[in-house]
């Protein structure tokens, strides 16, 4: 989109009730109505790399319909994310739900293709198992990125029942892959139990570092967030967030539950405090409605994607601004 092109926003729900028509995120308009977005929002159901309760294939959906009451204007980053920047609903990879490998392609193709447009992607919906396709198509146009993983669990197993890719195992496979800059890894959100200390030792020598829920707790939400701030600097970031990272009070809906979890007030306010990262492209992930209530877990990740989505507008718009200063 030149600068004198306006982006076109969501419905106007003081127009149009929220509740009517289909959702797309956030009411925006679909990627077909808008040839181009700057920023695709895309939906992956896919929950075939589960180790406990499926249903994450619903998550995007879900994650749509309790999105309709998101507003224009995010006062916490004093920006109007869509009209700084086109965002549209890019609708669903579709992704065969009987072959792991194959979906795990077919999520990398379609995320190059979206990519390959100069559009950030924001994944919602799916199981974890679909950050590794996601990350091999960011490298691909930024190399290896810093990795923020917002998480219950850490994500770096080897194998289930010998298979490699599998909601479990992802972020070993990046590491392995060499997709991720191992100076800036971080977890945050970790707890409950493990299989052994080793799941710690490997974790700690492919070169991540963790934050715990407690340490939220203990050491409040702008210590943590300045601390991650200075571990990512100036990198290709990409932002992934099991929504499991969140207390089952705060998102019931979801697959494999822990106890002691982040509220999402922490949560949002931690990803406040990274606006000033480069931000490339995010997942939300995780989501399984049929064990939510009330949209709890759905509301509470449709806020995090406009988070998301905010910060990634604020920086095309910033950009943008300097090149036609230039
Ligand atoms: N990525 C999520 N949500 N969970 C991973 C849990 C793997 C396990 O059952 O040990
Ligand atoms: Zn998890
Ligand atoms: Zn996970």
């Amino acid at each position: 989109m030149s600068s004198n092109e306006t982006p076109r926003g969501p419905v106007d729900s003081s127009r149009i009730p929220r509740y009517a028509g289909p959702a797309t995120f956030a009411r925006l308009p679909r990627l077909d109505e808008v040839g181009r977005a700057d920023v695709a929002v895309v939906g992956v159901p896919f929950d075939a790399g589960v180790s406990y309760r499926p249903g994450a294939r619903f998550g995007g959906n879900a994650i749509r319909e309790a999105s309709r009451l998101l507003r224009p204007y995010n006062p916490a980053q004093d920006a109007s994310p869509f009209a700084l920047a086109q965002v549209a609903d890019a609708g669903d990879i579709a992704a065969n739900p009987f072959d792991i490998n194959e979906a795990v392609e077919t999520v990398e193709g379609a995320a190059d293709e979206l990519l390959g447009n100069g559009a950030r992607l924001m994944t919602l919906g799916g199981d974890h198992t679909i950050a590794l396709p996601l990350l091999r198509s960011v490298a691909k146009r930024h190399g290896p990125v810093a990795l923020l993983h917002f998480d219950a669990h850490l994500d770096t197993w080897d194998t289930y029942f010998g298979a490699e890719y599998t909601h479990g195992t992802p972020f070993r496979r990046a590491v392995e892959e060499g997709i991720l800059d191992t100076s800036a890894l971080s977890h945050v959100g970790i707890r409950g139990p493990l299989y052994g200390r080793k799941d710690l030792d490997d974790d700690e020598k492919m070169g991540f570092g963790i934050v715990t829920s407690a340490d939220v707790m203990r050491r409040g939400v702008d210590e943590v967030a300045d601390q991650l701030r200075q571990r990512i600097g100036d990198r290709p970031l990409y932002i992934s967030i099991d929504i499991d990272v969140l207390d089952p009070a705060h998102a019931p809906g979801t697959g494999t539950p822990e106890a002691g979890g982040m509220t999402s007030r922490e949560l949002l306010e931690i990803l406040r405090g990274l606006a000033s990262c480069n931000l490339v492209s995010a997942d939300v992930v995780e989501v399984a409605p049929a064990y939510d209530h009330a949209e709890i877990t759905s509301v509470a990740a449709s806020h995090t994607a406009y988070e998301l989505t905010t910060i990634m507008s604020r920086q095309i718009a910033q950009a943008r601004k300097e090149t036609e200063a230039k």
